[in-house]
Protein backbone atom coordinates (compact mmCIF):
# COMPACT_ATOMS: atom_id res chain seq x y z
CA UNK A 1 0.00 0.00 0.00
CA UNK A 2 1.09 3.57 -0.98
CA UNK A 3 1.13 6.56 0.90
CA UNK A 4 -1.75 7.62 -1.96
CA UNK A 5 -4.04 5.16 -0.99
CA UNK A 6 -4.40 6.12 2.89
CA UNK A 7 -7.29 8.83 2.47
CA UNK A 8 -7.46 9.66 6.42
CA UNK A 9 -4.06 10.52 7.64
CA UNK A 10 -3.89 11.89 11.42
CA UNK A 11 -0.42 12.49 12.53
CA UNK A 12 0.23 13.57 16.54
CA UNK A 13 -3.28 14.93 16.21
CA UNK A 14 -4.26 17.49 19.56
CA UNK A 15 -7.21 19.07 20.24
CA UNK A 16 -7.13 20.99 23.54
CA UNK A 17 -10.57 22.86 24.99
CA UNK A 18 -10.82 26.35 26.69
CA UNK A 19 -9.34 25.78 29.91
CA UNK A 20 -6.50 24.23 29.30
CA UNK A 21 -8.07 20.62 29.03
CA UNK A 22 -6.05 18.33 26.16
CA UNK A 23 -9.01 16.11 25.20
CA UNK A 24 -6.91 14.72 22.32
CA UNK A 25 -3.44 14.16 23.36
CA UNK A 26 -1.73 13.46 20.32
CA UNK A 27 -2.84 10.52 18.01
CA UNK A 28 -1.47 8.68 15.04
CA UNK A 29 -3.39 6.34 12.62
CA UNK A 30 -4.69 6.38 9.00
CA UNK A 31 -7.12 4.96 7.33
CA UNK A 32 -7.29 3.47 3.54
CA UNK A 33 -9.25 4.18 0.79
CA UNK A 34 -11.87 1.57 0.79
CA UNK A 35 -11.95 0.64 4.33
CA UNK A 36 -13.97 0.62 7.39
CA UNK A 37 -11.93 2.14 10.21
CA UNK A 38 -13.72 2.17 14.05
CA UNK A 39 -12.94 4.33 16.69
CA UNK A 40 -13.75 3.08 19.76
CA UNK A 41 -13.16 3.86 23.46
CA UNK A 42 -14.98 4.69 26.85
CA UNK A 43 -17.01 8.16 27.57
CA UNK A 44 -15.27 10.84 27.34
CA UNK A 45 -11.99 9.28 25.48
CA UNK A 46 -12.30 11.99 22.92
CA UNK A 47 -13.78 9.92 19.88
CA UNK A 48 -16.10 12.74 18.67
CA UNK A 49 -13.12 15.44 19.66
CA UNK A 50 -11.03 13.63 16.65
CA UNK A 51 -13.63 12.95 14.61
CA UNK A 52 -14.38 17.15 14.36
CA UNK A 53 -11.05 17.61 13.71
CA UNK A 54 -11.05 14.70 10.86
CA UNK A 55 -14.32 16.49 9.41
CA UNK A 56 -13.05 19.65 9.44
CA UNK A 57 -14.95 21.27 11.81
CA UNK A 58 -12.39 22.20 13.95
CA UNK A 59 -8.72 23.60 13.74
CA UNK A 60 -6.56 20.85 15.99
CA UNK A 61 -3.89 22.51 18.01
CA UNK A 62 -1.22 19.99 17.02
CA UNK A 63 0.12 18.38 14.84
CA UNK A 64 -1.73 17.91 11.51
CA UNK A 65 -4.67 15.79 9.67
CA UNK A 66 -5.25 14.80 6.14
CA UNK A 67 -8.67 13.96 4.23
CA UNK A 68 -7.89 12.83 0.91
CA UNK A 69 -4.61 14.69 1.11
CA UNK A 70 -5.99 17.68 2.10
CA UNK A 71 -5.70 19.84 5.23
CA UNK A 72 -9.87 19.53 6.11
CA UNK A 73 -9.86 22.94 8.07
CA UNK A 74 -8.12 25.21 6.04
CA UNK A 75 -8.98 23.75 2.68
CA UNK A 76 -12.61 22.82 3.70
CA UNK A 77 -13.66 23.60 -0.16
CA UNK A 78 -11.62 21.05 -1.55
CA UNK A 79 -12.68 18.36 0.97
CA UNK A 80 -16.18 19.21 1.99
CA UNK A 81 -17.81 18.04 -1.38
CA UNK A 82 -16.15 14.80 -1.31
CA UNK A 83 -17.18 13.70 2.24
CA UNK A 84 -20.31 12.63 3.89
CA UNK A 85 -20.64 13.38 7.69
CA UNK A 86 -23.53 11.82 10.14
CA UNK A 87 -23.39 13.80 13.37
CA UNK A 88 -24.81 12.45 16.79
CA UNK A 89 -27.25 14.98 16.30
CA UNK A 90 -29.23 16.07 13.05
CA UNK A 91 -31.00 19.01 13.98
CA UNK A 92 -33.53 19.35 11.28
CA UNK A 93 -36.53 21.23 10.92
CA UNK A 94 -39.25 19.38 13.06
CA UNK A 95 -42.09 20.64 10.46
CA UNK A 96 -40.83 19.61 7.12
CA UNK A 97 -41.61 15.93 5.90
CA UNK A 98 -38.96 13.79 5.28
CA UNK A 99 -38.54 13.71 1.34
CA UNK A 100 -38.78 17.56 1.67
CA UNK A 101 -36.07 17.63 4.35
CA UNK A 102 -33.86 15.77 2.31
CA UNK A 103 -35.13 17.52 -1.09
CA UNK A 104 -33.43 20.74 1.08
CA UNK A 105 -30.51 19.20 1.28
CA UNK A 106 -29.88 17.78 -1.58
CA UNK A 107 -30.02 21.85 -3.19
CA UNK A 108 -26.92 22.25 -0.93
CA UNK A 109 -25.58 19.58 -2.58
CA UNK A 110 -23.33 18.97 -5.75
CA UNK A 111 -24.18 16.14 -7.81
CA UNK A 112 -27.00 14.80 -5.10
CA UNK A 113 -28.42 11.10 -5.43
CA UNK A 114 -32.29 11.39 -6.07
CA UNK A 115 -34.23 12.08 -3.08
CA UNK A 116 -36.13 8.77 -3.92
CA UNK A 117 -32.81 6.82 -4.32
CA UNK A 118 -31.51 8.57 -0.87
CA UNK A 119 -34.18 7.13 0.91
CA UNK A 120 -34.73 4.02 -0.54
CA UNK A 121 -31.20 3.19 0.54
CA UNK A 122 -31.57 3.48 3.92
CA UNK A 123 -35.33 2.11 3.91
CA UNK A 124 -37.30 4.95 4.41
CA UNK A 125 -39.82 5.35 1.31
CA UNK A 126 -42.61 4.97 3.32
CA UNK A 127 -42.07 7.04 5.76
CA UNK A 128 -41.11 9.82 2.77
CA UNK A 129 -44.20 12.13 3.54
CA UNK A 130 -44.16 12.16 7.25
CA UNK A 131 -43.02 15.41 9.28
CA UNK A 132 -39.55 14.65 10.96
CA UNK A 133 -40.92 15.43 14.54
CA UNK A 134 -43.05 12.45 14.09
CA UNK A 135 -40.03 9.99 13.45
CA UNK A 136 -38.69 7.48 15.61
CA UNK A 137 -35.20 7.97 17.17
CA UNK A 138 -34.22 5.26 15.09
CA UNK A 139 -35.73 6.70 11.79
CA UNK A 140 -34.38 9.93 12.35
CA UNK A 141 -30.85 8.11 12.79
CA UNK A 142 -31.90 6.72 9.01
CA UNK A 143 -32.93 10.03 7.71
CA UNK A 144 -29.39 11.46 9.02
CA UNK A 145 -27.25 8.99 7.16
CA UNK A 146 -29.79 9.22 3.92
CA UNK A 147 -28.35 13.10 3.88
CA UNK A 148 -24.95 12.12 4.61
CA UNK A 149 -25.05 9.82 1.64
CA UNK A 150 -26.71 12.11 -0.66
CA UNK A 151 -23.37 13.68 -2.46
CA UNK A 152 -21.86 9.96 -2.88
CA UNK A 153 -18.92 10.94 -1.05
CA UNK A 154 -15.52 9.07 -1.00
CA UNK A 155 -15.35 9.51 2.97
CA UNK A 156 -18.28 8.81 4.96
CA UNK A 157 -17.78 10.16 8.66
CA UNK A 158 -21.08 8.12 10.79
CA UNK A 159 -20.87 9.26 14.24
CA UNK A 160 -22.64 6.27 16.28
CA UNK A 161 -24.53 5.78 13.41
CA UNK A 162 -26.64 2.83 15.12
CA UNK A 163 -27.65 4.23 18.29
CA UNK A 164 -31.60 3.85 18.73
CA UNK A 165 -31.44 1.67 15.95
CA UNK A 166 -33.27 -1.90 16.74
CA UNK A 167 -31.82 -5.34 15.85
CA UNK A 168 -32.80 -5.28 12.34
CA UNK A 169 -32.36 -1.35 11.81
CA UNK A 170 -28.65 -2.19 12.76
CA UNK A 171 -28.76 -5.32 10.58
CA UNK A 172 -29.37 -2.93 7.80
CA UNK A 173 -27.19 -0.23 8.62
CA UNK A 174 -24.09 -2.40 8.74
CA UNK A 175 -25.10 -4.10 5.52
CA UNK A 176 -25.38 -0.87 3.78
CA UNK A 177 -22.25 0.10 5.26
CA UNK A 178 -20.33 -3.15 3.93
CA UNK A 179 -21.81 -2.23 0.26
CA UNK A 180 -20.74 1.47 0.05
CA UNK A 181 -17.12 -0.06 1.46
CA UNK A 182 -17.48 -2.96 -1.31
CA UNK A 183 -18.22 0.58 -3.92
CA UNK A 184 -14.87 2.00 -2.54
CA UNK A 185 -16.17 4.45 -0.42
CA UNK A 186 -13.61 4.76 2.82
CA UNK A 187 -16.11 4.92 6.22
CA UNK A 188 -14.80 5.85 9.72
CA UNK A 189 -17.49 5.76 12.33
CA UNK A 190 -17.53 5.85 16.09
CA UNK A 191 -19.54 3.30 18.08
CA UNK A 192 -20.55 2.11 21.32
CA UNK A 193 -21.14 -1.48 20.10
CA UNK A 194 -18.16 -3.30 20.71
CA UNK A 195 -19.83 -6.35 18.00
CA UNK A 196 -20.70 -3.44 15.46
CA UNK A 197 -16.84 -2.99 15.24
CA UNK A 198 -16.30 -6.46 15.33
CA UNK A 199 -17.98 -7.61 12.55
CA UNK A 200 -18.10 -4.53 10.61
CA UNK A 201 -14.46 -2.82 10.98
CA UNK A 202 -11.63 -3.84 8.70
CA UNK A 203 -9.17 -1.89 11.18
CA UNK A 204 -10.18 -0.09 14.33
CA UNK A 205 -8.69 1.87 17.23
CA UNK A 206 -9.40 1.76 20.78
CA UNK A 207 -9.46 5.37 22.31
CA UNK A 208 -8.33 6.03 26.23
CA UNK A 209 -8.71 9.14 27.60
CA UNK A 210 -7.43 11.39 24.07
CA UNK A 211 -4.68 8.66 23.04
CA UNK A 212 -4.87 5.34 21.26
CA UNK A 213 -4.61 2.74 23.52
CA UNK A 214 -4.57 -0.32 20.88
CA UNK A 215 -5.23 -0.50 17.30
CA UNK A 216 -4.93 -2.31 14.42
CA UNK A 217 -7.71 -5.50 12.71
CA UNK A 218 -9.91 -7.34 15.50
CA UNK A 219 -7.64 -10.19 15.86
CA UNK A 220 -4.09 -7.93 16.19
CA UNK A 221 -5.96 -5.86 18.93
CA UNK A 222 -7.10 -9.03 20.91
CA UNK A 223 -4.26 -11.11 20.62
CA UNK A 224 -2.76 -8.49 22.95
CA UNK A 225 -4.99 -10.25 25.25
CA UNK A 226 -4.66 -13.83 26.52
CA UNK A 227 -6.64 -16.87 25.47
CA UNK A 228 -8.72 -19.00 27.64
CA UNK A 229 -9.06 -22.83 28.21
CA UNK A 230 -11.36 -24.39 30.58
CA UNK A 231 -12.42 -28.38 31.61
CA UNK A 232 -13.65 -30.31 34.00
CA UNK A 233 -11.01 -32.44 36.08
CA UNK A 234 -11.26 -35.88 35.09
CA UNK A 235 -12.59 -38.19 38.13
CA UNK A 236 -9.89 -39.23 40.53
CA UNK A 237 -7.41 -36.39 40.01
CA UNK A 238 -6.64 -33.40 41.79
CA UNK A 239 -5.11 -29.91 40.63
CA UNK A 240 -2.07 -30.93 41.89
CA UNK A 241 -2.07 -34.16 38.71
CA UNK A 242 -1.82 -31.67 35.90
CA UNK A 243 1.24 -31.44 33.76
CA UNK A 244 3.50 -28.25 34.99
CA UNK A 245 1.52 -25.53 33.49
CA UNK A 246 4.23 -22.42 33.16
CA UNK A 247 5.98 -24.90 30.72
CA UNK A 248 2.80 -25.32 28.47
CA UNK A 249 2.89 -21.41 27.99
CA UNK A 250 0.08 -21.23 30.40
CA UNK A 251 0.49 -17.78 32.79
CA UNK A 252 -2.38 -18.08 34.72
CA UNK A 253 -5.01 -21.10 36.42
CA UNK A 254 -7.88 -21.23 38.83
CA UNK A 255 -10.38 -23.93 40.21
CA UNK A 256 -13.63 -23.06 40.33
CA UNK A 257 -15.13 -26.31 42.19
CA UNK A 258 -14.02 -29.21 39.48
CA UNK A 259 -13.43 -26.99 36.59
CA UNK A 260 -10.49 -25.77 35.51
CA UNK A 261 -9.14 -22.14 33.83
CA UNK A 262 -6.32 -21.30 32.14
CA UNK A 263 -4.89 -18.27 30.64
CA UNK A 264 -2.52 -18.47 28.19
CA UNK A 265 -1.08 -16.41 25.24
CA UNK A 266 0.21 -19.85 23.31
CA UNK A 267 -3.12 -21.29 23.04
CA UNK A 268 -2.14 -23.89 20.35
CA UNK A 269 1.16 -25.30 22.70
CA UNK A 270 -0.71 -25.01 26.12
CA UNK A 271 -4.05 -26.99 24.54
CA UNK A 272 -1.94 -29.15 22.61
CA UNK A 273 0.06 -30.40 25.77
CA UNK A 274 -3.49 -30.52 28.22
CA UNK A 275 -4.94 -32.87 25.47
CA UNK A 276 -1.62 -35.09 25.02
CA UNK A 277 -1.68 -34.99 28.70
CA UNK A 278 -5.19 -36.02 28.66
CA UNK A 279 -4.41 -38.89 26.12
CA UNK A 280 -1.70 -40.07 28.14
CA UNK A 281 -3.73 -40.44 31.29
CA UNK A 282 -6.46 -41.97 29.22
CA UNK A 283 -9.01 -39.58 30.94
CA UNK A 284 -11.41 -36.95 28.65
CA UNK A 285 -11.25 -33.45 29.65
CA UNK A 286 -15.23 -32.76 29.55
CA UNK A 287 -16.67 -29.25 29.12
CA UNK A 288 -13.23 -28.66 27.30
CA UNK A 289 -13.64 -25.19 26.01
CA UNK A 290 -10.84 -23.39 23.86
CA UNK A 291 -11.21 -20.03 22.94
CA UNK A 292 -9.53 -16.75 22.25
CA UNK A 293 -9.84 -13.36 23.87
CA UNK A 294 -12.77 -11.29 22.66
CA UNK A 295 -12.82 -7.59 21.62
CA UNK A 296 -14.74 -7.06 25.05
CA UNK A 297 -12.09 -8.17 27.04
CA UNK A 298 -9.47 -5.97 25.18
CA UNK A 299 -11.92 -3.20 25.39
CA UNK A 300 -12.42 -3.96 29.44
CA UNK A 301 -9.05 -4.25 30.23
CA UNK A 302 -8.29 -0.75 28.67
CA UNK A 303 -11.17 0.73 30.42
CA UNK A 304 -9.88 -0.75 33.34
CA UNK A 305 -6.62 0.40 33.02
CA UNK A 306 -8.11 4.05 32.92
CA UNK A 307 -9.38 3.75 36.41
CA UNK A 308 -6.42 2.51 37.86
CA UNK A 309 -4.41 4.76 36.72
CA UNK A 310 -7.18 7.77 35.94
N1 LIG B 1 -16.65 21.95 24.06
C1 LIG B 1 -15.99 21.36 25.04
N2 LIG B 1 -15.39 22.06 26.02
C2 LIG B 1 -14.69 21.45 27.01
N3 LIG B 1 -14.54 20.11 27.11
C3 LIG B 1 -15.11 19.36 26.17
C4 LIG B 1 -15.87 19.92 25.08
N4 LIG B 1 -16.31 18.90 24.29
C5 LIG B 1 -15.87 17.76 24.86
N5 LIG B 1 -15.15 18.03 25.98
C6 LIG B 1 -14.49 17.04 26.85
O1 LIG B 1 -13.51 16.37 26.06
C7 LIG B 1 -13.47 14.98 26.42
C8 LIG B 1 -13.70 14.13 25.19
O2 LIG B 1 -15.03 14.33 24.74
P1 LIG B 1 -15.59 13.60 23.44
O3 LIG B 1 -17.02 14.04 23.26
O4 LIG B 1 -14.65 13.81 22.32
O5 LIG B 1 -15.53 12.09 23.89
P2 LIG B 1 -16.21 10.81 23.24
O6 LIG B 1 -15.17 9.75 23.22
O7 LIG B 1 -16.85 11.15 21.93
O8 LIG B 1 -17.31 10.49 24.33
P3 LIG B 1 -18.75 9.77 24.22
O9 LIG B 1 -18.47 8.34 23.94
O10 LIG B 1 -19.28 9.96 25.60
O11 LIG B 1 -19.53 10.46 23.14
C9 LIG B 1 -14.53 14.81 27.51
O12 LIG B 1 -13.88 14.85 28.77
C10 LIG B 1 -15.44 15.98 27.34
O13 LIG B 1 -16.04 16.36 28.56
Amino acid sequence: MTDDDYVIEAEDLRRTYAGGFEAVTGITFRAARGEIFALLGTNGAGKTSTVELLEGLARPDGGSVRVLGHDPYSERAAVRPRIGVMLQEGGFPAELTVAETTRMWAGCTSGARPVGEALETVGLTRRSDVRVKQLSGGEKRRLDLALALLGRPEVLFLDEPTTGLDAEGRRETWELVRTLRDTGTTVLLTTHYLEEAEGLADRLAIMHEGRIAAEGRVDEVVAAQPSHISFELPDGFLAGDLPPLAPLGISSHETVGRTIRLRTFELQRAATGLLLWAQEQRVELRGLGVRSASLEEAFLHIAKDQETTG
